[in-house]
């Protein structure tokens, strides 16, 4: 495999630990993605998926095991230097797209590069590039209310990968929309994916679009276990 992006091993997760109504719901993971990677992520309901996720991408913490990115150890990793992390290397899109709503689709690619330092021309310019890759340059100027659903989640993608990050998490990034829309913006992903050669682990519940990933593995009892 090429160099991992993304590295758990022996990951385990519960909730109200050590009390009568902890839930165990990560029994020991072990999950590792290459750069170049797209992963497929396959859970039933209720199985730890959005755990899984927001473990790998560091907003909640593991109680055991690794938690590498790029190569970097981030467990016992101040927050300060798990948010720095986070947001230099990993890009998230959700079922909902959570765009803000008062601005408009290249605004809302453009702010997270400003709050990162990057200069105001070069995020319009990676703005552009972004939405015309996604096939939707001529909504630029649009609020997301002003825009279909599948438009919308585009311009999600957009916001994920304006940052350049080197991994990618999708958590049912395109179950909010009916089967052949869904379909199309797919696509887009996968092109979009595809073109920058980062580490992919993308949620979904449709086994077609599933398939059409590199590899795909099941989240079952705790663990992971291969597709
Ligand atoms: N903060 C919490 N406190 C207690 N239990 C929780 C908490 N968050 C999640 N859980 C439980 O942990 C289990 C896994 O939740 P998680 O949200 O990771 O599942 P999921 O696979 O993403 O589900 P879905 O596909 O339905 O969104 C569930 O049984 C859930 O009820």
């Amino acid at each position: 495999m090429s160099e991992a992006m993304l590295k758990l091993a022996g990951v385990e997760k519960a909730y109200n630990k050590g009390k009568a109504n902890e839930v165990s719901v990560l029994s020991g993971i072990d999950l590792t993605i290459g750069a170049g990677e797209m992963v497929a992520l396959v859970a039933p309901s209720g199985a730890g998926k959005s755990t899984l996720l927001h473990i790998a991408g560091l907003l909640d913490t593991a109680d055991a095991g690794v938690v590498e990115i790029g190569g970097e150890d981030m467990v016992g990793r101040s927050d300060r230097r798990r948010t720095i992390t986070r947001r230099q290397e990993v890009g998230f899109v959700y079922q909902f797209h959570h765009l803000l709503p008062e601005f408009t689709a290249e605004e809302n690619i453009v702010l997270p590069q400003l709050a990162d330092g990057i200069s105001r021309k070069v995020a319009e310019a990676r703005a552009a590039e972004l939405l015309s890759q996604v096939g939707i340059a001529d909504r630029a100027g649009h609020r997301p209310n002003a825009m279909s659903g599948g438009e919308q989640q585009r311009v999600a993608f957009c916001r994920a990968l304006a940052n350049s990050p080197r991994l990618l998490l999708a958590d049912e990034p395109t179950g909010n929309l009916d089967p052949g829309t869904s379909d199309q913006v797919f696509a887009a992903l996968m092109e979009l994916v595809r073109g920058t050669g980062l580490a992919a682990l993308i949620a979904t519940h449709n086994l077609e679009l599933a398939a059409r990933m590199d590899r795909v593995v099941k989240l079952e009892n705790g663990r992971i276990v291969v597709g």
